[in-house]
């Protein structure tokens, strides 16, 4: 199965020049949707790490079924005004626009691991800023994990320090 067959291109969403590449048919189709899973799974095998974080919206979907399969916690990242307790946060830019993630000032001990997951990995602007967020509690960035990834954005120019993997190139 091809599994970029299930991801749609939507030209000049949500702003004109971008391509937006929607998730949604793969989401919805059983066997897609696992065999993402399964992918972003193996290129995780060989990695040491104690949790999962994952930023709101598309990347819970991702962060939660690997956490789930790979039997790891999840701690979540959200956008402002959502998190009950004390924060940190971070404004970044994306794609298209700028914008703040808070993650839970308690959410991390003292040295733990974490694999930083997404649906996306665009200008690499989120991810850089998630990453900002786990050291600022005190955590380690174990590596990063998207099933899809725009090279032609170079997100990796802003991921220098990190063990970066991604199912699908484009
Ligand atoms: O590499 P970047 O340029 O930072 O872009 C990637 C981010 O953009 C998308 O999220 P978005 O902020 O659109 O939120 P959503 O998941 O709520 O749709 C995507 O899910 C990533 O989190
Ligand atoms: N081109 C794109 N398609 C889907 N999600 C994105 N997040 C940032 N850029 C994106």
């Amino acid at each position: 199965m091809e599994l970029k067959s299930f991801i749609r291109d939507i030209p000049d969403f949500p702003a004109k020049g971008i391509i937006f590449r929607d998730v949604t048919p793969l989401l919805k189709n059983p066997a897609a949707f696992q065999k993402a899973i399964d992918e972003m799974t193996k290129i995780l095998q060989d990695m040491k790490f104690d949790l999962i974080v994952s930023p709101e919206a598309r990347g819970f979907i991702f962060g939660a079924a690997l956490a789930y399969k790979l039997g790891k916690g999840l701690v979540p990242v959200r956008k402002p005004g959502k998190l009950p307790y004390k924060t940190v946060s971070i404004e970044y830019n994306l794609e298209y626009g700028t914008a703040q993630l808070h993650m839970h000032s308690d959410a991390l001990q003292q040295g733990q691991r974490v694999i930083i997951v997404d649906d996306v990995l665009a200008t690499g602007g989120t991810a850089a800023a998630i990453a900002s967020l786990v050291k600022n509690v005190g955590g380690e960035v174990a590596g990063m994990c998207f099933l899809i990834e725009l090279s032609y954005l170079s997100p990796r120019e802003k991921l220098k320090d990190y063990d970066v993997r991604s199912v699908l190139v484009y």
